[in-house]
């Protein structure tokens, strides 16, 4: 699909997930920080949904310009049912000021070690994956899936088909 004339609001300057947009759409978002108003590590589903939204919101309402906001969201979550592990999780919301959408990424298993860190010492995942990977700012790059993969898999292609399922319904003439 075409989306490369369309106008994106991104409601963050992260640079993976603005690579993300440019991949989804071969269009320039136009970036802005705005806020998720979740915490800083998501740990649910429902608070990585909820904080793609705000962002979604946000950013067209700062945005008068844009078509669409999108509100991008990385997040932990535990599967209490199925395997009891926790996984990454990575969603699009997309916004027009009329209908509402989410993408949600490939979801993966994140070590055991990583969370219990996370969580006793109230450390984000970034931190976690810098100090394996030996890097920093980890989140703008390849983040997790690009540590747990070799490349195979980075976080801008995850959020890539995320970004490509949100919006979609917009275009496609079968919604
Ligand atoms: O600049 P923003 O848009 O806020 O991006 P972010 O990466 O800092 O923030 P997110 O809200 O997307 O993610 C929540 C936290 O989880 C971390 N995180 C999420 N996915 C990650 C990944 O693939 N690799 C490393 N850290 C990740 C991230 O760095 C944050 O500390």
């Amino acid at each position: 699909m075409d989306f490369s004339s369309w106008r994106f609001g991104l409601g963050t300057t992260n640079g993976a997930k603005r690579l993300a947009v440019q991949m989804a759409t071969g269009a320039e978002p136009i970036c802005l920080s705005v806020p998720s108003g979740i915490s800083d590590q998501p740990m649910s589903e429902d608070e990585t949904i909820t904080g793609a939204i705000n962002r979604a919101k946000a950013v067209l309402e700062a945005l008068p310009e844009a078509q669409i906001g999108l509100g991008l969201e990385g997040g932990l979550m535990y599967d209490d049912r199925f395997t009891h592990q926790w996984y990454l999780i990575s969603v699009c919301a997309a916004w027009d000021g009329r209908q509402l959408f989410l993408g949600k990424g490939l979801s993966f298993p994140m070590p055991h070690l990583a969370a219990e860190r996370i969580l006793q010492e109230k450390i984000e995942l970034h931190t976690v994956i810098d100090e394996w990977g030996k890097t920093t700012n980890s989140n703008h790059r390849g983040g997790a899936y690009g540590l747990l993969t070799n490349d195979q898999v980075r976080r801008a292609d995850v959020f890539r088909d995320a970004v490509i399922a949100a919006i979609t319904p917009f275009h496609s003439p079968f919604y």
